[in-house]
């Protein structure tokens, strides 16, 4: 059994894209830069934030956090997204989900200059990803999954993969990945009949349902691989989907959390930004 390390391959990945930088911020005269948007107090929210821009400062990224009140009314948080698009100094645009209820997210996701959109969210990127049209951006947990089959050679074709979940920004963008990496792929929700029946037949599962220890190890067969993509507060403690003590005993590969997926999308974060940075540096030659 294999603990596909996140962490890890995260601070490679991190690695990688400072080189790369340091080159390129040379001939350009200017670093690369995220903006992050938050809004409100969401605990949770605060500390994705915070580990997006400690990577920012490990690559040497510029970043920039914006901080909003709860109340902010839609229009002025487009006002803001205004500014960022014109701000030829920023290449990626975050705005951290989820937002205040009285917002309407797609709106606010879809006013974000594509060119900028790092989390892969706006319309034409999730388009772009459906045609196969490599100029866009992928969304960063399902990009950070395919990169830890690919690091640990875990060959997808012909493979029955489960999805279990169906979210706009895991479990869908995740199938088409999938779907591209020729595995055949079946997407599970809450209302999925026999669950566990369909467990026992996967070589590989990705569990992004929101659900602690959803997948037992009575539920998987020998060899299978497991990503999880769960994140749960129990008792203060930080678990996954997957019911990872006893999982780990049948799986060939499996992903623990912390230290797995999350790591990998803000890995992705940071190489999306990287790659709007060069689009836009070539554009102003
Ligand atoms: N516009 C937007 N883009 C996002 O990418 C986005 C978002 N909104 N809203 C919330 C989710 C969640 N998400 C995580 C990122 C990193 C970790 C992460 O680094 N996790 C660490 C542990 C962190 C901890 O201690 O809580 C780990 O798994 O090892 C987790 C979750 C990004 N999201």
């Amino acid at each position: 059994m294999t603990i596909i390390d996140g962490k890890a391959l995260s601070e490679k990945t991190f690695e990688e894209i400072k080189e790369t930088h340091d080159e390129l911020q040379k001939k350009a005269g200017r670093k690369a830069g995220l903006a992050v948007i938050i809004v409100g107090e969401n605990p949770a929210s605060k500390i994705y934030v915070r580990n997006k821009i400690r990577a920012c400062e490990k690559v040497g990224f510029n970043s920039e956090t914006i901080r909003l009140d709860e109340s902010i009314s839609e229009e002025n948080l487009l006002l803001e997204i205004e500014k960022l698009n014109n701000d030829d100094n920023i290449d990626g645009i975050l705005v951290q989900l989820p937002l205040p209820k009285h917002i309407n997210e797609l709106e606010v996701i879809n006013a974000i200059s594509a060119e900028k959109d790092v989390d892969g969210f706006h319309t034409t990127n999730i388009g772009k990803m459906m045609i196969g049209d490599e100029t866009g951006f992928l969304p960063c947990t399902p990009a950070g999954v395919i990169q830890m089959f690919e690091e640990y050679n875990i060959d997808l074709e012909g493979k029955d993969v489960l999805v279990i979940g169906q979210s706009n920004i895991v479990g869908k963008p995740m199938t088409l990945l999938l779907i591209k990496k020729r595995a055949t792929v079946q997407v599970c929700n809450s209302k999925t009949k026999n669950l566990s029946e369909k467990l026992q037949k996967s070589d590989v599962v990705v569990a992004a349902a929101g659900s602690p220890k959803l997948v037992k190890a009575s539920d998987v067969k020998e060899g299978v691989v497991v990503i999880d993509v769960g994140i749960n507060r129990v008792d203060g403690k930080l678990c996954g989907d997957v019911d990872f003590d006893e999982v780990s005993k049948k799986a060939s590969f499996i992903t623990p959390v912390p230290g797995g997926v999350g790591p990998m999308t803000i890995a992705m974060l940071i190489k999306n930004t990287l790659k709007s940075y060069k689009q836009k540096i070539n554009k102003s030659k």
